[in-house]
């Protein structure tokens, strides 16, 4: 079988007494769309902030593309091909667009946001990709625009094009579609559905038909363990699932 993109083993993340990730091994496929659910609180967040290097496992290993990643930080992280976008919009308001996708752009070079001059050539690959970007998450007409008047739908579509600026192979998506309305939930999930294409993802997200329609795996986490891993089709049939969180709306 392929070498995963990523794999956890017993990874585990203490608050004080409280085990928000708790002895979580998963493996996520490359290619494919793997959501995590569960109820608030359930870890999911947590399990992302480990695999982005936001926060530090108190035990447990992360292998990404088959190397050790556990201790590397965020930045070696976004350098090896691993992009994260967050629950709450990161963009920077008062910038454009476009020089929101640069900075993106830019913490992708060696060095990242530190080198204050990058070379003529680094400059226009800075360029080149963040005007790419723009256009992967579908707001290349707005390339000028102040980040601060976008709607919330584009400011989210934003977030993502600062995410695919670092070039990333391995996309984590913390509630892409969080607050939004029925047309923007619409779109952003057409714009997932076509970065998937070629891109794989691990993806937290509430709304329930965003993920049947885009996810081929799901994980289901409840208090910081795994209580279900399988097919979309698995998930949607299981009693435990169901019991635990899903509901009657989400019966097949
Ligand atoms: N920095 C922190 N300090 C202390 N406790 C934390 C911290 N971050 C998360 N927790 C706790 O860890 C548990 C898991 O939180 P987490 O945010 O990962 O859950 P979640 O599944 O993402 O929930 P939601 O769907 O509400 O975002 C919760 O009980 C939360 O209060």
């Amino acid at each position: 079988m392929a070498e995963p993109m990523l794999e956890t083993r017993a990874l585990t993340r203490r608050f004080g007494g409280l085990r928000a990730v708790n002895n979580v091994s998963l493996t996520f496929e490359v290619g494919v769309v793997h959501a995590i659910l569960g109820p608030n609180g359930a870890g999911k967040t947590t399990v992302i902030n480990l695999l982005s290097g936001d926060l530090p496992p108190t035990s447990g290993t992360i292998r990404f593309r088959g190397r050790d990643i556990t201790a590397r930080p965020v930045q070696r992280r976004v350098r090896m091909g691993i992009g994260r976008s967050y629950q709450k919009t990161n963009i920077l308001p008062e910038l454009t667009c476009l020089d929101n996708c640069r900075l993106g752009a830019l913490s992708r070079l060696p060095g990242g946001l530190a080198r204050i001059r990058p070379s003529r050539a680094a400059r226009r690959q800075v360029q080149a990709r963040a005007e790419h970007a723009l256009a992967l998450c579908g707001l290349e007409a707005r390339a000028d625009t102040i980040a601060a008047t976008l709607s919330h739908g584009e400011k989210r579509q934003l977030e993502i094009g600062m995410m695919m600026a670092t070039e990333p192979t391995l996309l984590l998506l913390d509630e892409p579609l969080a607050g939004m309305g029925q047309e923007e939930s619409r779109r952003v999930t057409e714009l997932l559905r076509r970065l998937a294409a070629d891109h794989t993802m691990i993806l937290i997200e509430h709304d329930m038909d965003a993920v049947f329609a885009i996810a081929e795996r799901i994980t289901v986490m409840v208090n910081g363990a795994v209580l279900e891993t399988g097919s979309v089709e698995q998930i949607r049939a299981s009693a435990t699932v169901r019991e635990a969180y899903l509901g009657e709306e989400a019966e097949p």
